[in-house]
């Protein structure tokens, strides 16, 4: 890999050391609940969510269980219910890298340990502002990037996510409108574990330039994940998406980018290559990249998305 800064504070496994730590995994899974998690994804291997993601799932179990403990031990200190908040796992990492599909697998692994803890799944994209205002402030091309988000909102949902407040609203994001849908939204009750996936979220993001100093969304994380992966396959992996989406989803005569379900695939490839290029590898480089080493946990991903190393920060 790359991790190169910091790297002494990681401990580092590979594919092989990682899966021995499923050894103790009590449940496996039942055929049922395999088949359940190639629903989130058809391409996702079985293999991969049993040696990767349910160790993860294991380990992530116990560090939430052990934050219960410590919340029952700081209302015996103060002779009463410690207030019960959620715990927050953040995953962060390029657009297209997979950070929602690593997200939905998590939630349905975590949502069958002991207790069945509720887990809500939340994406920051939900927190970019319009298009109208996007368009306004000229930020069409910006999208991802900090100025695109309405930090003040997000920051207003995790503040009150942590102090146990009830039915929070999230807006939402629509991948095929391409804009925040007007009159819809995701309300947040509460739950045990909140996932928060965005490519923001390790972000040192400022709710008010003068304000100093600036408020770390991981602040409000209990355990982050970042999912890593050589430029070159991210890039790849957006095309193959885009090429996919040009057969399907850009042909709903609702899609943003209905224009594109018209091109050639190498037209499409062209475009694909502009976006990425002019974007996403663009805001990869100079905004998500540089907050890698925040994580507590990195999954570094081979060319087929298969996960080669883990790194796990000591503290
Ligand atoms: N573990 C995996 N195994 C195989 N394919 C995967 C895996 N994770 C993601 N992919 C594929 O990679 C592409 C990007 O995945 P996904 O939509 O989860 O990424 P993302 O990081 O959430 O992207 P964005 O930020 O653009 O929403 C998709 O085509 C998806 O099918
Ligand atoms: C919504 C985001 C920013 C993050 O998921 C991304 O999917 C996106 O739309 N980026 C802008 C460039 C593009 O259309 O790929």
């Amino acid at each position: 890999m790359s991790v190169t800064k910091g790297i002494s504070q990681y401990l580092t496994f590979d594919r092989e050391q990682w899966m021995q730590l499923r050894a103790s995994v009590p449940m496996p899974l039942t055929r049922e609940e395999l088949e359940d998690l190639r629903g989130i994804n058809e391409n996702l291997s079985l293999e991969e969510a049993s040696e990767v993601y349910l160790p993860l799932s294991r380990l992530l179990n116990l560090l939430v269980t052990g934050n219960q403990k410590m919340a029952e031990a700081t209302g015996l200190f103060l002779g009463d219910l410690y207030p019960k908040v959620p715990y927050v796992i953040g995953i962060a990492g390029s657009v297209a890298v997979g950070k929602s599909t690593t997200a939905r697998v998590l939630k349905a692994l975590l949502r069958r340990w002991p207790g069945h803890p509720k887990v809500d799944l939340v994406t920051t994209d939900g927190f970019l502002y319009p298009n109208r205002v996007l368009e306004e402030r000229g930020l069409m091309k910006r999208k991802g990037f900090p100025e695109s988000y309405d930090i003040r909102r997000l920051i207003r949902f995790l503040t009150d996510l942590k102090s146990g407040r009830e039915r929070l609203s999230v807006p939402i994001y629509s991948h095929l409108s391409y804009d925040i849908l007007p009159d819809r939204e995701k309300v947040v009750n509460q739950p045990d574990i909140l996932i928060i996936e965005g490519l923001n979220i390790l972000q040192n993001l400022c709710v008010d330039k003068q304000q100093s100093p600036c408020v770390f969304v991981s602040d409000f994380l209990d355990f982050s994940i970042y999912v890593d992966a050589h430029e070159t396959d991210i890039a790849r992996w957006y095309q193959e998406r885009f090429q996919v989406l040009r057969k399907t989803a850009f042909r709903n005569p609702a899609s943003y980018f209905r224009r594109y379900a018209d091109l050639t695939v190498e037209e499409a490839e062209k475009t694909a290559q502009g976006i990425w290029e002019e974007i996403n590898r663009v805001n990869l480089k100079e905004n998500i990249l540089p907050t890698r080493e925040r994580a507590r946990l990195i999954l570094e991903k081979g060319p087929d998305h298969s996960v080669k190393k883990v790194y796990l920060r000591r503290i």
